[in-house]
């Protein structure tokens, strides 16, 4: 079937292929889908299913193509199929598709890591930003000999018990902050803070002293849609932590190698004590990592005491597709083109949405952002609640219906990549136009 080309007036827009694999997937899958953010529940309907994808283009079972914002929800910042990504991974399959055994690739994508981020002198691949995460709390615990974690309001990281409080992205779509099966004994040792409220980590460390092993956040939150860290918040959060022994996580699933080559730590010149890695870092596959100074990675099994494991980790798959990404990233830096493209989209939406006079801000930090249906400034995770949801249900439905592929969630943030053109943002743009003015007239 030749796909559809997207045009900016709304075309007929036929679904009943992916109604009826949805509806088999429902029978057989919780959902119909594998993870919850997928599933269209902050927008109402059903998802079309994807056949397959290129560049910066989602193509669907029925015959529609989609620009993608989601971008696997970070990971290609190349865009799909990426030539060299793809060689990459057919080659290393070649090769047999995991060994159990070490290999020399993950010992080249763990130097490559190494001289990237600065703050890290030594990493761990496991298959998940949830398994890098976990990792990174129990080595802040086992290595501080402390329990309890302080993490923001609104920031997700990955399905781990004790940091599935207050979480953002689906977990705010669905409505259930605390997932039924975590136990209160499993998050007893999680203090809540809002984000960019420096006082209120300070009062956390003044109720618990000397009880405080970590702060885990994201430098820059994509999971509550797309909010900056006000100025001068991270240094002060670095100042604060240093002076009470807590250890500072930046979770950098979303942001590593996405906000600069080196992370959102690098682009605001912060230096964590431990830092999450994900998404990007495999490419498209399930690759993970946590890494920090030798001193602490030292505590991790078997060069120390601190267990964690993995059959699939360092994958060779996963390490040639994560490998062969970190290599265009350093060979040939997309970064000021996507800072350009994407403040193209940032600026239009924001002409759109105004001319429309329908409340909004736009947030953005690089090839992130997100339109928010609110007055904003957006700071924390309240702020971001105040958006209005039901409007950006049919906002996301009329987009889609016009060939654009948002994040399907007012709290999350979609992602550019450098296969977006300049004539994908305009029709982006052009389609964000015509998709207000048929919701407000
Ligand atoms: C900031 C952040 N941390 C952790 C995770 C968890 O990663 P994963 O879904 O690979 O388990 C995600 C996304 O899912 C994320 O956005
Ligand atoms: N911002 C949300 C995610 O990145 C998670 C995607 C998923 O769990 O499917």
């Amino acid at each position: 079937m030749e796909p559809k080309t997207p045009a900016t007036s709304k075309p007929e827009y036929d679904l009943s292929r992916s109604h009826e694999a949805f509806l088999r997937a429902c029978k057989v899958i919780p959902g119909g889908v594998n993870s919850p953010a997928r599933a269209f529940g902050a927008v109402g309907g059903e998802p079309p299913f994807m056949a397959r994808a290129e560049g910066a283009y989602l193509y669907d079972i029925d015959g529609h193509q989609y620009i993608d914002y989601i971008g696997s929800w970070g990971p290609m910042i190349f865009g799909h199929a990426h030539p060299t990504v793809r060689h990459a991974v057919v080659e290393a399959l070649d090769h047999g598709s995991s060994f159990g055994a070490p290999t020399t690739r993950e010992v080249d994508i763990a130097e490559a890591v190494v001289a990237a981020v600065p703050s890290i002198e030594k990493v761990r691949f496991v298959s998940s930003g949830t398994e890098a995460t976990m990792s990174a709390i129990r080595v802040a615990r086992g290595v501080t000999g402390r329990n309890k974690i302080v993490k923001m309001t609104g920031h997700y990281h990955g399905h781990v018990d004790s940091l599935l409080v207050q979480a953002g992205s689906a977990a705010t779509t669905l409505g259930f902050p605390n997932s039924p099966g975590v136990t209160p004994g499993a998050i007893e040792d999680t203090i809540l803070c809002p984000f960019n409220d420096v006082s209120a980590v300070a009062a956390a460390f003044e109720r618990f002293p000397e009880q405080v092993a970590a702060v885990i956040l994201e430098p820059v939150a994509g999971n509550m849609g797309l909010v900056p860290p006000r100025p001068g918040y991270l240094e002060q959060i670095r100042e604060l932590t240093r002076k009470h022994g807590v250890m500072l996580v930046f979770d950098e699933v979303m942001t590593g190698f996405r906000l600069a080559f080196g992370g959102a730590q690098e682009r605001f010149a912060i230096d964590p004590d431990m830092t999450a890695l994900g998404k990007i870092i495999g490419g498209g596959l399930p690759a993970a990592a946590y890494g920090a100074k030798s001193a602490v990675m030292d505590f991790v099994s078997p060069a120390g005491p601190i267990y964690q494991a993995g059959t699939l980790s360092g994958n060779p798959l996963a390490m040639a597709a994560g490998l062969a990404t970190v290599g265009m990233l350093r060979e040939s830096p997309p970064y000021e083109r996507l800072e350009a493209i994407s403040a193209r989209l940032e600026d239009g939406l924001r002409r759109a949405a105004s001319d429309a006079k329908v409340p909004h801000v736009v947030q953005r930090v690089g090839s992130m952002l997100t339109l928010f249906f609110n007055q904003g400034p957006v700071h924390d995770y309240e702020d971001a609640k105040r958006s209005d949801t039901a409007l950006f249900g049919r906002f996301f439905w009329e987009m889609l219906a016009r060939g654009v592929y948002l994040p399907c969630s007012q709290f999350e943030a979609a992602f550019v990549s450098a296969a977006h053109t300049d004539a994908d943002i305009d029709h982006t743009v052009d389609a964000a136009r015509d998709a207000l003015r048929a919701i407000v007239g």
